[in-house]
C-alpha cells in the first residue's frame, strides 16, 4: 500500500463477559475478536471473511465504536477514535458509516423513505429541509432508483432496491469510510451482482474506503482489493486479492478456498475437509488455535507419518484427553452384534473400532508411532485411561499445540500466521529487494 492507511486498526480486542448468578459474577469471557491488526488505504476494499462465529461482525461493530472494544487501538487519518470523547465520537462517525445485511429490519416502516435517508443530515446539524430532501433526491438517482421514491414506504420496495437505499443512507453524509456486514448476503444471486456494481461505481465516484464484510469468498473476489482472513477472533491470512485466491499460505484459507463449489469437474475432488468441530471463542485452542482442525498440523520430528494419518492419530489423542469410555464401545459392538454381553466383546474388537471410529489405518506406516499408538489403545481398552492419555500426550503431542504464530510475511509476499509458513519463510527467504 503506497498512501497512508485511512483506518489502522492494532490488537483490537472485544471480549464478551460471561457472568453467573444475580450478582453477575464474571465466570469466563467469549473472546470475539482477540488481537486483530490490518489497515485499510484511501479507496481500498479490504475483505474480511470466515465462517460464522469467528468475530466479523463484532471486529465492525468494535472498529466503528458502536461497541466498546476491550482493548487496541483504532487509528482513523492518525487519530486514536478509542481515545474520543462525544464531540470526537460524533465528527467520525460523519466520516465512517455502516451498512447491515438485511435491509428489512434496517429501516423504520412508518417513516418514508427519504425521511430515513436524510435521517443523518438532520442528526448532524442540517436544518433546511428543502436542502435536505435535494440532496436525498439526488443520492437516490445515484444508486438507481428515482426521486419519487422519497416520499414512499420500505415495504414497497424489494430487498435489492432496501439495500440500494440503505447504500443511499450509508453515503448521504459524504463518509469516507464504510463498514458494510454482509451487504448482499441476504439477496438474489442475480440481484447481489447488481449491488456489488453499484457499490464498485460509487466506490470509485465518492473514493471511499470499504470494509467488506463476508462469509462468501465468491463474492469478496468480485469486490475486495485485499482480504483479511479470520478464525476465532484472530486474524491468520492476509493478501491481494488475486495472490489469496491462487496461492493461500495459511491452511484454513487453503480449506476455505477448496470448499467454494467449482464447475470445472477435474477440480470438484480437490477439497480439503476440515476435521472436528469450531471450538468456543470462550475457551480457545492453545497455541495455534486451528490446530485442532487444521488439515497441515505439524507432526513430532520423531516420526514420519502421512499427514492424513497423523491427523486423525491426533483426533483420537484430543478425544481420549476429552474422556473415552471402552465400555461404551462393547456396548456399541454388542448392538452391532459382535458378542451377546459387553463382557464377551473381544479386546482386539474394541481396539478395532477405536481406529476405524477415528479412520486411523489398524497399522501406522511409522513402526514406532505404531508401538506407542497400540500401547495406548491397550491401555484404553483395559480402563487405564489416564495410563492411555499419558502414553499419547507423551509422544503424540504438536508444535502447534504449544506456539502461538504471529503474522509473519510469506514467499508470496502476503502475510499468514501459520508456523508452517515460518519454517517456509526461515528455510527460504524471499527476496528483499
Ligand atoms: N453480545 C454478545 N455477547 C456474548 N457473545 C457474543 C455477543 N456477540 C457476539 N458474541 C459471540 O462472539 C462470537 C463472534 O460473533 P460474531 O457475530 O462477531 O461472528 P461473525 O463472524 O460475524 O458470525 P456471523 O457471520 O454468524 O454473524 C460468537 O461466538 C458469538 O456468539
Amino acid at each position: 500500500m503506497s498512501a497512508d492507511p485511512l483506518l489502522s486498526v492494532r490488537n483490537l480486542k472485544k471480549h464478551y463477559p460471561i457472568t453467573k448468578g444475580i450478582l453477575k459474577k464474571e465466570v469466563g469471557r467469549v473472546k470475539a475478536v482477540d488481537g486483530i491488526s490490518f489497515d485499510v488505504a484511501p479507496g481500498e476494499t479490504l475483505g474480511l471473511v470466515g465462517e460464522s462465529g469467528c468475530g466479523k461482525s463484532t471486529a465492525a461493530t468494535s472498529l466503528l465504536r458502536l461497541e466498546e472494544p476491550t482493548d487496541g487501538q483504532i487509528l482513523f487519518d492518525g487519530d486514536d477514535i478509542v481515545e474520543h470523547g462525544d464531540a470526537d465520537l460524533k465528527a467520525f462517525r460523519r466520516r465512517a458509516q455502516m451498512m447491515f445485511q438485511d435491509p428489512s429490519s434496517s429501516f423504520d416502516p412508518r417513516m418514508s423513505v427519504g425521511e430515513s435517508v436524510a435521517e443523518p443530515l438532520a442528526i448532524h446539524g442540517m436544518r433546511d429541509r428543502a436542502r435536505r430532501r435535494r440532496i436525498v433526491e439526488d443520492l437516490l438517482e445515484r444508486v438507481g432508483l428515482s426521486a419519487a421514491a422519497y416520499d414512499r414506504y420500505p415495504h414497497e420496495f424489494s430487498g435489492g432496491q432496501k439495500q440500494r437505499i440503505a447504500l443511499a443512507r450509508a453515503l448521504v453524509l459524504n463518509p469516507d469510510l464504510v463498514v458494510a456486514d454482509e451487504p448482499v448476503s441476504a439477496l438474489d444471486v442475480s440481484i447481489q451482482a447488481e449491488i456489488i456494481s453499484l457499490m464498485r461505481d460509487l466506490q470509485t465516484e465518492f473514493g471511499l474506503s470499504i470494509v467488506f464484510i463476508s462469509h462468501d469468498l465468491g463474492v469478496v473476489r468480485e469486490v475486495c482489493d485485499r482480504v483479511a482472513v479470520m478464525y476465532l477472533g484472530e486474524i491468520v491470512e492476509v493478501a491481494d486479492t488475486e495472490t489469496l485466491f491462487s496461492d493461500p499460505k495459511h491452511p484454513y484459507t487453503k480449506a476455505l478456498l477448496s470448499s467454494i463449489p467449482t464447475p470445472d469437474p477435474s477440480r470438484r475432488n480437490e477439497g480439503v475437509e476440515l476435521s472436528g468441530d469450531v471450538p468456543s471463542p470462550s475457551n480457545p485452542p492453545s497455541g495455534c488455535r486451528f490446530h485442532t482442525r487444521c488439515p497441515a498440523v505439524i507432526q513430532p520430528e520423531a516420526f514420519d507419518l502421512e499427514q492424513a494419518e497423523w491427523r486423525h492419530v491426533l483426533d483420537l489423542r484430543l478425544r481420549v484427553e476429552r474422556g473415552v469410555d471402552a465400555s461404551d464401545i462393547r456396548e456399541f459392538l454388542v448392538a452391532e452384534g459382535e458378542a451377546p454381553t459387553p463382557e464377551e466383546v473381544p479386546d482386539a474388537a474394541v481396539a478395532r473400532e477405536l481406529r476405524r471410529e477415528f479412520d486411523v489405518p489398524q497399522t501406522l506406516s511409522d513402526p514406532n508411532a505404531e508401538t506407542v499408538l497400540s500401547d495406548a489403545i491397550s491401555a484404553l481398552v483395559e480402563g487405564e485411561h489416564d495410563e492411555a492419555r499419558r502414553t499419547l500426550n507423551d509422544s503424540f503431542s504438536s508444535v502447534c499445540e504449544r506456539d502461538h504464530p504471529e503474522l509473519e510475511s510469506t514467499s508470496a509476499g502476503t502475510s499468514a500466521a501459520c508456523l508452517r509458513v515460518d519454517t517456509e519463510r526461515r528455510i527460504d527467504p524471499p527476496p528483499t529487494s
